[in-house]
């Protein structure tokens, strides 16, 4: 039987562009479906009508949602590049930092990005302590947090290298300087200039175009969130 993969996505998403990144590093045919936020398909209510977010991958017709669960299954279902390590500990280390890196450094730098004034300066300290925590991570001599190669760490991590850059060039503010942050801006540049990612990578001016297009919306949506 022919295997059907479907990915309904954004272009616009980090957290789309982990699963196409795990999907090509392990050489999988799939088709790409971009999906419009601002007016969900009835395609993406139906896969995910639980969190009604993309990613959603579709494999012969059966829908698997939220990132990180995702980058599992593709590791678990393809074979050929290893996203996540062999050994039950290391494995169990690489799931601690994936859910650090969403539950802690990006929920954190959603906030530096897109709060009100008022509460911005709070959510840079705070995000910027994380950050330190995962240079320090890195500082143990590895180039990527995968060691030699990306894992699925540095897929998830994609969050960071996307909204410091976007806290730069939209919002206005340095999050990282290089000098109290010289490992991970060596691992951004690492990444960013890894093959897969830079042929997937949106164009850096056409995605900071949008999200100044939609600076609005996001703090509109951002101030729902956080009060
Ligand atoms: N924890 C989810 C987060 C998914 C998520 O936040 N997706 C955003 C795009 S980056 C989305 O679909 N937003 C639409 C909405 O919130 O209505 C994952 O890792 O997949």
């Amino acid at each position: 039987m022919t295997e059907e993969v479907k990915l309904i996505g954004a272009w616009v998403s980090p957290v789309s562009l982990r699963v196409e990144l795990a999907l090509k590093l392990k050489g999988v045919k799939y088709e790409y479906i971009d999906e419009d936020l601002s007016n969900k398909s009835p395609l993406l209510l139906k896969y995910n009508p639980i969190h009604k977010k993309v990613p959603v991958l579709l494999h012969n017709g059966k829908p698997i949602a939220e990132s990180a669960v995702i980058l599992e299954y593709i590791d678990e279902t393809w074979k050929g590049y290893q996203l996540l390590p062999e050994d039950p500990y290391e494995r169990a280390v690489t799931r601690f930092w994936v859910k650090f890196i969403d539950e802690k450094c990006n929920a954190t730098l959603w906030r530096a990005c897109w709060s009100e004034a008022s509460e911005q300066e709070k959510a840079i300290e705070e995000a910027r302590e994380n950050l330190k925590i995962l240079e320090n991570e890195l500082k143990k001599g590895k180039k990527f947090f995968g060691g030699d190669n990306i894992g699925s760490v540095d897929i998830a991590a994609i969050y960071i290298a996307f909204w410091v850059g976007v806290l730069q060039e939209v919002v206005g503010i340095s999050l990282m300087d290089e000098e109290k942050f010289p490992v991970l801006h060596k691992w951004i540049e690492e990444f960013i200039n890894c093959d897969v990612v830079k042929e997937n990578l949106p164009p850096r001016d056409k995605l900071f175009a949008y999200y100044q297009g939609h600076k609005e919306t996001i703090y509109a949506i951002a101030s729902r969130f956080y009060k």
